[in-house]
């Protein structure tokens, strides 16, 4: 009965980086079988780099806006969260886009933890999967958004002024609660390690070994059982998520972002959403239905996707960003 509830929670959702492993090793029709998976998906998906001019013809007039996950796609995947540090080189990359474009990190992190890791003052931030959002001044914009009752204006150290957008902002007592009581339950399983990200939970297992995977999801199904339906279950690489049962997700983040930048309705803008996880999937979603702009996935395999285009990783990031920002000075 628990476990069907479980599955309830987790909907069908797969966790990727399990579907890659079997991916890897999984090769029926020898050992170039994937590589041909891959040239074939990248027919679909073609690489952002190599179609980089061709998607350049359509920006002329329109205004580019460019939003940015942060885990495997600033910062390669590692296996201690608290160590995905952004490189020297892909901060200047960022920094460079941001000095042509407005630019946003939308990440499941705290938004505290990515300014930590990006130390941008001239970006944007989306933490806990956009349920906390630093945005523009609404004040000095057009605002079509009617979100008052999660909004404040506020002044960051250096006197510039920004407003904090936290649409989950009343789940936060019970988040604190399950973060003890999950922190509490999972101490005795090696290698489990349960992360903050302030309006969402990470429980992360890539270093729990298998015979113990099945004692962790118990301990998280009841957990979050005790909590349903007011909280519910994702999954990401190695990784589960609880997160409020609000209908609000990267996609939304982007929109409000957009919208807080003047762009609601405006034809005249081209976003680019570059990300590598499932969540990052909404905001595709999001670019599709609006038939605007570039999604993007970051990934070195085949992946059902909504993303038009792709990059295999964040080194690959990287050049995107130094071309775009190379592009927007009028240099090839
Ligand atoms: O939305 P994102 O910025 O992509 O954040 C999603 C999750 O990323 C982090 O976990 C993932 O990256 C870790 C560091 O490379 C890795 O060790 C872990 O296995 C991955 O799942 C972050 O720690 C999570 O809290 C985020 O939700």
């Amino acid at each position: 009965m628990v476990k069907e509830n479980f599955r309830k929670l987790c909907g069908t959702q797969v966790d990727q980086s399990v579907s890659v492993e079997l991916e890897l090793t999984d090769k029926p029709n020898g050992p170039n079988s994937s590589d041909a998976k891959y040239i074939s998906w990248l027919e679909e998906h073609p690489s952002a780099l190599t179609s980089f001019n061709s998607m350049m013809t359509t920006m002329q007039g329109k205004q580019i806006v460019v939003f940015l996950d942060y885990d495997g796609t600033l910062s390669p995947i590692v296996s201690d969260p608290d160590r995905a540090f952004m490189s020297d080189p892909m901060r200047s990359a960022v920094r460079e886009v941001a000095k042509h474009f407005p630019t946003a990190i939308i990440s499941g992190r705290s938004r505290d933890k990515v300014y930590g890791f990006v130390k941008l003052d001239e970006v944007y931030y989306a933490g806990s999967h956009g349920m906390d959002i630093m945005g523009p001044p609404l004040h000095v914009i057009k605002k079509s958004y009617d979100h008052s009752k999660y909004q404040t204006n506020t002044l960051d150290e250096k006197g510039n002024e920004f407003t904090i957008f936290q649409p989950a902002k009343e789940y936060l007592p019970s988040i604190k609660k399950m973060l003890k009581e999950l922190k509490n339950r999972t101490c005795d399983v090696p290698g489990a390690l349960v992360e903050d990200n302030r309006f969402c939970i990470s429980v992360h297992y890539r270093h729990v070994l298998d015979e113990d995977y099945g004692m962790l999801e118990e301990i998280i199904k009841d957990v979050v059982l005790e909590y349903h339906p007011c909280f519910h279950l994702t999954r990401g690489k190695k990784v589960l998520e609880i997160r409020p049962s609000i209908e609000w997700n990267k996609g939304d983040a982007l929109l409000y972002l957009l919208d807080t930048l003047g762009f609601s309705d405006s034809n005249n803008v081209l976003p680019f959403y570059l990300g590598d996880d499932k969540t990052d999937e909404d905001a595709f979603k999001v670019l599709g239905s609006r038939g605007q702009g570039y999604p993007i996935i970051v990934s070195t395999t085949p992946r059902d996707t909504a993303a038009s285009h792709s990059l295999r990783d964040p080194s690959d990031v990287m050049s995107f960003l130094l071309r775009l920002a190379r592009w927007a000075e009028g240099l090839p």
